[in-house]
């Protein structure tokens, strides 16, 4: 049984004494975990080494990874860098990227084939703005970043994430039934019938259970709610409940 994915992306926040602290409150609140469930916490590089002294109950992500593994890239994460702290998975192409530091689909799928050459599984994200999403767009828009961000990618060590641009930070969830429908035509156009594809946008402990409940949705990727213990402890602890419409 595929396993259901609850990311964390705690974005640019949290020292390392406040990745400690949260830690230390999470874990007793998500163990047991069920064998159901996959807890991923991304944090920011300086708390990679601090999430991976505590990693078992829950995997350590990164929210980035360069195309090479040295070099004049200031700033930027190599794959080693990321797999000699424990890292496992690393976000690629989340609209904050592409919004504020111009990644492109072409350096997204370097990032994406870097990744698997180091046994780091990316978590793609794709999602249309508001403004393509009135357009009528959302659905071509999202065969292209599929398309050209997938170029002779290995589909079966891939997670996508579906982040509508427009319900990330914002507190307007997608409506589950319609992430439902998107997650199904990401699956369907990708071609592969096992392929994790999760939502992400303004997931918070009122709506995950109602998220969770869609047949075709994997799991979650949470910003904002994942920060705080209590939230992200409610996330990770879902109720499966049956669809009824
Ligand atoms: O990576 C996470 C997404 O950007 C969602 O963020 P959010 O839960 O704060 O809306």
């Amino acid at each position: 049984m595929a396993r259901k994915v609850l990311a964390g992306n705690w974005k640019m926040h949290k020292t390392r004494g406040e990745a400690r602290a949260f830690v230390e409150a999470f874990l007793p609140l998500i163990e047991p975990l069920a064998a159901d469930r996959l807890v991923i916490l991304c944090g920011p590089y300086t708390c990679l080494d601090i999430l991976s002294a505590n990693a078992g109950p829950y995997a350590v992500g990164a929210q980035n990874v360069h195309w090479e593994n040295s070099g004049a890239y200031t700033g930027e994460i190599a794959p080693v860098m990321l797999t000699e702290l424990g890292v496992l998975y690393a976000i690629v192409g989340h609209s904050e990227r592409r919004q504020y530091f111009n990644e492109t689909d072409a350096t997204v799928n370097r990032r994406l084939k870097a990744a698997q050459a180091h046994d780091l599984t990316p978590i793609l994200c794709v999602g249309e703005s508001e403004a393509l999403r009135l357009a009528g767009q959302t659905e071509s828009h999202i065969r292209f970043q599929l398309d050209h961000d997938l170029k002779d990618i290995d589909l079966d060590r891939l997670i996508v994430a579906y982040e509508p641009i427009w319900a990330i930070g914002t507190g307007k969830t997608c409506a589950p039934v319609e992430a439902n429908r998107i997650i199904g035509l990401i699956r369907e156009h990708v071609g592969q019938a096992n392929l994790p594809v999760l939502y992400g946008g303004s997931c918070n402990p009122g709506n995950i259970d109602a998220i969770m409940a869609q047949d075709k949705i994997d799991g979650v990727l949470v910003g904002g709610a994942s920060l705080e213990v209590q939230s992200f402890a409610r996330i990770v602890n879902f109720e499966a409940v049956a669809v009824t419409s």
